[in-house]
């Protein structure tokens, strides 16, 4: 059995729940308030806090976990990201009053009455930030909080802040401003190196298992930004339509038997795989060469 921790609530219980959905381990829970739940053959997931997800996964509690990387990197542990999952984009950044002075992290050399070391940090990411200032050579006192962080430099506990953005709105709203990137995250598959092989389960089952994994969400997220396209083009046009629909080996062309001889209809049948991101400009350019019946559909699984 091979143990899966997801995030319980927040920000990226749902994006999670429904990927695994999507690669066919559909989550099925006893009850609302369920703390575990099958994912099917030999899957299981157990629900907890995205923040305790690398330490179950760094013990063994759980063979792999779904949970953001700026948690991962907070941790400490040895941990290794298995998959971008995508979701839950956001960065840690360092933060200053607007109305202060500080506009680069180098401003705060020369902060506060008392030179360098008299700056307070406040943050949710203590380890993160405890490093981002020690590869910088600045001393600075943290000032550790559990949320809310961006009060603090209004109520004086603190000068600048370190915490997570991702649209910047809550920064602006609390008249604070962006002046660097600590670290950049998105939701991850996490597991413990070389823990499976130590594990008592025959080791190859569960790295089987881990690996099987890995391959059904990668080819969900890849068939994501891609689209299924079919168009009838005429048979005369096909070298331009080969431009606009490169697909993942050029598209598939078929010839329509309507009656004539194999290789002698006035249209084709074409199929390709396109960026769903450029659908629009792929159908008015398959339209202005022609192309008509043009179908586009969604793909759940893609592998290469
Ligand atoms: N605004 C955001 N945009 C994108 N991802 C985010 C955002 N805020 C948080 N995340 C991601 O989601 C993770 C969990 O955050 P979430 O808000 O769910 O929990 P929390 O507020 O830190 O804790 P809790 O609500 O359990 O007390 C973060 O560590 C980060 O990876
Ligand atoms: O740049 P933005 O798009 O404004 O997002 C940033 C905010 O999102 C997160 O809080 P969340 O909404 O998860 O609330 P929380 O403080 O309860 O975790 C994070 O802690 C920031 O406060
Ligand atoms: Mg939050």
């Amino acid at each position: 059995m091979l143990r899966i921790a997801l995030p319980n609530k927040g920000r990226l219980a749902e994006e999670a729940r429904e990927l695994f959905n999507d690669a066919g381990l559909e989550v099925r829970v006893r009850g609302d308030r369920a703390l575990t739940a099958s994912l099917g053959g030999e899957f299981e997931a157990i629900f907890v806090r995205a923040q305790d997800i690398p330490e179950f996964v760094a013990d063994g509690a759980a063979d792999a976990g779904v949970t953001g990387w700026d948690l991962v990197c907070e941790s400490g542990r040895a941990l290794s990201a298995l998959l971008d999952l995508g979701f839950g984009r956001c960065r840690v950044v360092l933060a200053a009053r607007e109305d202060s002075r500080v506009r680069t992290a180098d401003d705060l050399d020369a902060f506060g009455p008392t030179g360098a070391g008299a700056v307070r940090v406040a943050t949710v990411f203590p380890g993160v930030t405890r490093q981002f200032f020690e590869e910088r050579g600045q001393a600075v006192t943290l000032v550790p909080i559990s949320g809310a962080v961006e009060i603090a430099p209004h109520l004086g506990i603190a000068d600048v802040i370190v915490d997570l953005t991702s649209t910047g709105s809550t920064l602006k709203m609390n008249g604070l401003r962006e002046v660097a990137t600590v670290l950049e995250s998105s939701a991850r598959l996490i597991a413990a190196p070389g823990a499976l092989a130590a594990a008592g389960e025959t080791p190859t089952d569960k790295q089987r298992a881990l690996d099987e994994l890995v391959m059904a969400l990668e080819s969900v997220l890849r068939a994501r930004g891609k689209r299924y396209v079919m168009a009838n083009v005429p048979r005369e046009a096909l070298e331009r339509v080969k431009q606009v629909l490169p697909g993942l080996n050029g598209p598939t062309v078929i010839d329509l038997l309507n009656g004539g001889a194999v290789g002698t209809s006035a249209y084709v049948a074409v199929h390709a795989v396109v960026p769903a991101a450029s659908i629009y400009r792929t159908i008015a350019q398959l339209k202005s060469l022609g192309g008509e019946g043009i179908l586009v559909t969604r793909i759940e699984r893609l592998m290469p």
